[in-house]
């Protein structure tokens, strides 16, 4: 059942210790089937080192185990909230990388300083609110999915795809599991670079939206000032 996109969604959740963004079991990818409305996730706390294609699970988007012998990632109920509500996204990361994990853990937005920033996030990325103790202990990854929706009610998930979950980490998604990957790195990035910004410059303020324009509107398209 759905082997190409299990070997997507594999090859996704591996390359999160190759770029630096895990550690031990930290983090998790998954992997949408729009059509069939099935869900590929990583299985919870299980070593990538060791991680292989027959253990991912397979969810409906009701949550209800479809395929697998082993508990799905913790977080996928955050990932089942985000596909229902943003329905172009085939793929989520969520990660605890550390640039972008002391943003959200600090409760800051991180604004657009520059062109990097712009290629992919057409702006802010924002942080959420804080949850409440009833969130928290109603059923807090289900919660986390449903403020990060909140979040985004005046944001297009796809001008911005990525979010900081306050006092947790980011999330970020894409057309499928490998650009929610290359978006999620991109994200942590940002995350290193506008920290120093601000270090070196604490008055600077977010860039010219003209700029802004110029690189998040005609980086594609037949106009793209970017690639061939
Ligand atoms: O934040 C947490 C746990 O507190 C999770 O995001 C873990 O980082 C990954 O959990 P699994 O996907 O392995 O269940």
């Amino acid at each position: 059942m759905l082997e190409k996109l299990k070997q997507e969604v594999l090859e996704a959740n591996l390359a999160l210790p190759k770029h630096g963004l895990v550690t031990f079991t930290w983090g998790n990818v998954s992997g949408i089937d729009r059509e069939k409305g099935l869900v590929v996730i990583k299985p919870s706390g299980v070593p990538y080192t060791k991680l292989t294609q027959d253990e991912l699970v397979v969810l409906d988007l009701e949550g209800n185990k479809v395929e697998g012998e082993l508990n799905p990632s913790s977080d996928t109920p955050t990932h089942i909230v985000l596909y229902k509500a943003f329905p172009t996204i085939g793929g989520i990361v969520h990660t605890h990388s550390s640039w972008a994990t002391s943003w959200a853990q600090a409760g800051r937005d991180i604004p657009a300083f520059g062109t990097t920033q712009a290629d992919y996030f057409y702006g802010t990325i924002p942080c959420t609110r804080p949850m409440t103790p009833v969130e928290i202990a109603h059923d807090y990854e289900k919660e986390t999915g449903n403020v990060i929706v909140e979040t985004f009610q005046d944001i297009s998930p796809e001008q911005i795809p990525g979010v900081l979950v306050h006092s947790h980490g980011p999330f970020a998604w894409g057309t499928d599991a490998a650009n929610a990957i290359h978006n999620a790195v991109v994200l942590e990035e940002v995350a290193k670079m506008a920290y120093r910004t601000v270090d070196l410059n604490p008055e600077i303020s977010a860039m010219d939206r003209h700029l802004l324009d110029k690189h998040f509107l005609r980086k594609h398209g037949a106009d793209a000032y970017y690639g061939q």
